[in-house]
């Protein structure tokens, strides 16, 4: 049977990656993807502005909502510190599969849980089958129109504290709608749109982040 695109992506970054070097990884992706077959990884140009709200978050517990072949996990976990972790939801099988194995030879999979399933589903488990207490970086990147139930099941799972901050790709394309009616109106979140474009294209599209209780979480130093 014919490999699947995310197979091909595999066999690209098992045969040119430089193992155990994640930007090596990375550049392998952004490379066959750009060059060969399109692929919903974030990409360099979002991935830029990713790697500036990471850093801006400082994580200790990470959450990514689609793995996909972990492109994006990697990005994240590269930039978390010792004794840090990112968890990634990932419902479809082969996606899962590839992506561990991408994140193995990115040399991440200490820092990097994946766990197979649909949101709505490991959301509530997270805090007590998976030791979490709050989130505190939140990478938005599955069916899109979970980004707003998810968000709110976030809330209501108690996993969001002050100063949260969630990030939110694909906000003009395929667009997010929902999310942003959502997160904009709700004064608890400030709110920060980054203007960009679709992944290995030029097709508009932008980033939004959303920070929760700004104010109260600045007051606290
Ligand atoms: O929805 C798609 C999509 C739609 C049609 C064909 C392929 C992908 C998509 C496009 C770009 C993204 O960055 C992305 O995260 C997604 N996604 O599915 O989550
Ligand atoms: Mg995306």
């Amino acid at each position: 049977m014919d490999q699947s695109k995310e197979q091909r992506i595999l066999n690209s970054v098992s045969y040119n990656a430089v193992k155990g070097d994640p930007e090596s990884v990375i550049n392998c992706i952004d490379k066959y993807c750009s060059q060969y077959e399109w692929a919903m990884n974030v990409g360099d140009e979002k991935g830029t502005i990713l790697d500036k709200v990471v850093e801006e978050a400082d994580p200790s517990v990470a959450l990514e909502l689609g793995t996909y072949c972990g492109y994006s996990a990697i990005r994240i976990a590269r930039l978390l510190k010792p004794n840090t972790r990112l968890l990634t939801i990932e419902f479809n099988p082969e996606f899962a599969s590839i992506a561990k194995e991408i994140i193995e030879i990115a040399g991440l999979s200490e820092k990097v849980t994946i766990l197979e399933g649909h949101s709505e589903d490991i959301i509530p488990q997270l805090k007590k089958k998976y030791e979490v207490e709050t989130l505190d970086f939140v990478f938005l990147d599955h069916w899109k129109e979970r980004y707003a139930p998810d968000t709110i099941l976030l809330e209501e799972c108690g996993l969001l504290r002050k100063g949260s901050i969630l990030l939110a790709d694909n906000i003009i394309y395929p667009g997010a709608p929902e999310f942003i009616k959502y997160i904009r109106s709700n004064k608890r979140f400030e709110c920060t749109s980054y203007p960009s474009h679709l992944e290995y294209m030029k097709v508009e599209d932008a980033m939004e982040k959303a920070v929760k209780d700004p104010g109260a979480a600045a007051m606290l130093f």
